[in-house]
């Protein structure tokens, strides 16, 4: 299990006399709620962002320092992978109850390591291309449930490119390539249809190819755009302007990648299940610090979650979501027919909260789930219909037909996005406990803790998020 140093999640939403029993012990009872809900919550960095910046930073022409990033077990392992390719990095403690600042030397990029990716997309998808820089080789591995993610176009990819990559023929991890000190770039085709990740990766790494890179993406979908703008946003800040010439095509120009310190936004795709709460137990969620503007696909729960029937407020930099009187408080509210191709991660949520609804729910899009942490496709009709739900798949997405659900333990796949969402199911009913709530140190060790103090009023101190950070 890994446990941040920057949080606990032990943290239970029960006071020591009141805790549910569980079937199994170790697992997480999850909180119902009685009351409609008014809380306000500030949430860690982003993990797309934080990822994102720490490869930029490490590719950089010179050092510079990442305030409010994430940490969490995403976030460690590119710390760690970066480090051992031959990045300094070191923690600048702030007084941020999230944990510290980052500062960012980068070095020559050395071979000669192993790379442990965890369970991240993008610590094994955007390094590879990083790796292709240093000089020697280096091995990439992961969780068990990392070697059923899809892989074989990152290594397609870099053989196209001319780096010596030895994999066997699965398309997954483990691989290994040999860094050459450099990569030559130039006109490449990939079928990023699985992942927008494939995209994102070469294209962080591209500028510094010698004669930068033009990719094609081949496949007949794309998932999650708003993540390849995020990149190219990302990178246009450091003075490399991404032209897409036509959709699915980008040229990268080679050039340094200017070192500039970077202020992360929270989390807002990590908001997903506290503002879903505002929609199951009425009252309101506001979630402080929400951009004004942002390449985050989490901006778009404003819309979404409206199509529940709450309402949606913006004031004084943050977004507050009122779910009225809430299931909790005897209301009801309708399912929603919603194509979610560009907001996959969102996913688990919308499905949480359709299992709840009053009518059906059929959501699109979102075949390339089934590649994710777990097939989450499977993961949420398996656990919603044990529960009594009543949840058909189907390639690209998900039917959800209303039904009174009961208790039983929802299994979380070492999925972070799977513990959330059968913790708003929990809100609503009585006696869902989760198998695997640790899952949630992916992107948000604080989870437990964050979620007591949604539902119990717990104030969220250093006791709670930052026991042994030792800063404050
Ligand atoms: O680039 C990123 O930071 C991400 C891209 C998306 O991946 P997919 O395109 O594989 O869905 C998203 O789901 C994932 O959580 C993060
Ligand atoms: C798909 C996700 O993660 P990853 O970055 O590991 O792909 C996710 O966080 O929902």
């Amino acid at each position: 299990m890994f446990v941040s140093k920057y949080s606990n999640p032990e943290f239970s939403p029960y006071d020591d006399d009141s805790v549910p029993e569980t079937t199994v012990p170790g697992n997480w009872p999850a909180p119902t709620v009685s009351h409609a809900l008014s809380e306000s919550l500030s949430l860690p960095g982003s993990k797309s962002l934080t990822n994102r910046e720490l490869v930029l930073a490490a590719l950089a022409d010179g050092p510079s320092v990442l305030h409010s990033p994430l940490h969490s077990r995403d976030s460690a392992l590119m710390i760690e992978a970066l480090r051992a390719l031959g990045v300094g990095i070191t923690e600048v403690p702030t007084g941020n109850v999230f944990g510290p600042d980052l500062a960012i030397t980068p070095g020559e990029l050395e071979g000669g390591s192993s790379i442990d990716c965890g369970l991240a997309g993008t610590v094994m998808r955007f390094l590879p291309p990083v790796a292709a820089l240093a000089l020697g080789p280096i091995a990439f591995d992961g969780d068990e449930a990392a070697r059923r993610r899809p892989m074989r176009t990152t290594i397609d990819s870099l053989r196209a490119l001319g780096v010596d990559v030895s994999a066997d023929g699965r398309g997954t991890l483990p691989f290994s390539l040999y860094g050459m000190g450099s990569v030559a770039g130039g006109d490449i085709s990939i079928d990023a249809s699985a992942s927008s990740q494939f995209v994102s990766g070469l294209l962080l790494a591209a500028a510094r190819f010698d004669n930068g890179l033009t990719l094609r993406h081949t496949g007949e979908k794309l998932p999650s755009m708003p993540h390849i703008e995020m990149t190219i946003a990302c990178l246009a800040a450091r003075g490399v302007i991404v032209e897409s010439p036509e959709p699915g095509v980008w040229v990268v120009p080679a050039g340094p990648i200017r070192a500039i310190d970077v202020e992360l936004e929270p989390d807002l795709s990590n908001a997903a299940p506290f503002l879903a709460a505002a929609v199951v137990a009425g009252g309101s969620v506001t979630i402080e610090g929400w951009p004004a503007s942002t390449t985050q696909v989490g901006a778009d729960l404003e819309q979404l979650l409206p199509l529940f029937g709450a309402t949606a407020t913006r004031a004084d930099g943050a977004l507050t979501i009122n779910g009225g009187t809430g299931v909790i408080g005897g209301g009801s509210y309708p399912g929603i027919e919603l194509d979610l191709s560009t907001g996959g991660e969102l996913a688990p949520a919308i499905v949480a909260l359709a299992a709840l609804a009053s009518s059906p729910s059929t959501i699109t899009g979102i075949g390339h789930l089934r590649g994710h942490e777990t097939d989450r496709l499977a993961a949420l009709s398996a656990e919603i219909n044990a529960l009594g739900g009543a949840v058909t798949e189907f390639d690209d997405g998900l039917h959800i037909e209303p039904r009174k659900l009961h208790g039983g333990v929802w299994h979380s796949y070492e999925d972070h996005r799977m513990s959330t969402a059968g913790a708003i199911i929990g809100l609503a009913v009585e006696g869902v406990e989760i198998e695997g709530i640790d899952a949630t140190a992916k992107t948000l060790p604080q989870f437990p803790a964050l979620w007591a103090t949604l539902v119990g009023d717990v104030p969220l101190t250093t006791t709670n998020t930052t026991t042994s950070l030792g800063l404050l």
